[in-house]
């Protein structure tokens, strides 16, 4: 039995619900989960289900037999395979802790994704990325050659298929182009509780101001930096007796659990882009059951 899903965002009006679901009905599916939000300031209605095609529709049947109900609401509605692994690329600089919890959600089978290259402007990675059995990508970035590197970055991406990007302490800002580029599809973990302390160096700028919380945000990349959709945060407790040595290690765990949690519900479509904003559904019983109990 198949364990499909469908993706809906349109205006909101009366009947979206009931379309849905009698659509997927008369297609022999059953719903095992669903969702939505009724977005009153923008008028923007959001929705994901999970069914199970019980009487053998596939995929195109579904996306062949719904284009008969989308234009009637404007919908943009994508049907995918729950249980497809997405492409993904992850690029990290010099510290390694989230490629390295990433790397093991995905070993375990916790996270169905299918890591197709790591891109690296050092190579202090390269042996652990090897022993996966991922392809490495050594692009050194300097102020002179950012768009070149760009520009070899964006072929892995292409020639992998790559779906999305994971920025997992990735230490460049990347140009407008890629950004635009990519729009939706690159996720970053900024080791602040956002909007407070962008930049470089957060912990420090967090020592200094003397705050009692410290934390992790992902977000969709924009141009604008550190200003993109949020997805994931989280805050950690910290006290006048540390120091921002102590805070890097303190938000190491934060920012790979933060950011493990934002690409999993990323690859189960379980992110809207609403504006500058996110809609983020619930994550479906049993969706963060690891194939194997690691
Ligand atoms: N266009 C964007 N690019 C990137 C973003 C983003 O939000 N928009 N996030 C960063 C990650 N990041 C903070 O989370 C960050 C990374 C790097 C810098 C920075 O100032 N880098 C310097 C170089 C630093 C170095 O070489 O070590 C620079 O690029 O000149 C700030 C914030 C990833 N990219």
């Amino acid at each position: 039995m198949t364990q499909f899903a469908l993706r809906v965002r349109c205006r909101s009006t009366r009947g979206i619900v009931a379309a849905i679901s009698t659509f997927l009905a008369g297609e022999d599916c059953n719903i095992t989960d669903s969702a939505q939000f009724d977005d009153v300031d923008t008028g923007n209605f959001f929705m994901r289900v999970s069914f199970r095609s019980e009487g053998g529709r596939t995929l195109p049947d579904l996306r062949a037999g719904f284009s008969a109900v989308a234009p009637r609401f404007g919908m943009e509605a994508e049907f995918f395979d729950e249980r497809e692994k997405r492409k993904v690329v992850i690029m990290v600089s010099r510290f390694g802790h989230c490629l390295n919890d990433l790397l093991y959600r995905w070993r375990i089978g916790g996270l169905p994704i299918d890591i197709v290259a790591v891109i690296s402007n050092h190579l202090d990675y390269q042996k652990l990325v090897v022993n996966h059995d991922i392809p490495f990508h050594w692009i050194k970035v300097t102020k002179e050659n950012k768009p070149e590197a760009e520009a070899a970055q964006m072929r892995i991406v292409a020639d992998t298929g790559a779906e999305l990007v994971v920025l997992a302490r990735y230490m460049q800002v990347l140009s407008d182009e890629m950004c635009r580029t990519m729009s939706g599809r690159i996720i970053n973990i900024h080791h602040s509780f956002l909007p407070s302390f962008k930049g470089a160096n957060p912990y420090r700028q967090a020592y200094d101001r003397g705050v009692k919380l410290i934390g992790a945000t992902s977000h969709y990349v924009t141009a604008d930096l550190d200003e993109g959709p949020i997805i994931e945060q989280a805050v950690v407790p910290v006290t006048h007796a540390q120091s921002a040595d102590d805070y890097v290690s303190l938000g190491r765990d934060t920012e790979a659990q933060v950011l493990a949690r934002a690409v999993h519900a990323h690859i189960h479509g379980r992110v809207f882009l609403n504006g500058g904003k996110t809609v983020v559904f619930p994550a479906s019983p049993g969706s963060y059951a690891s194939e194997r109990m690691g």
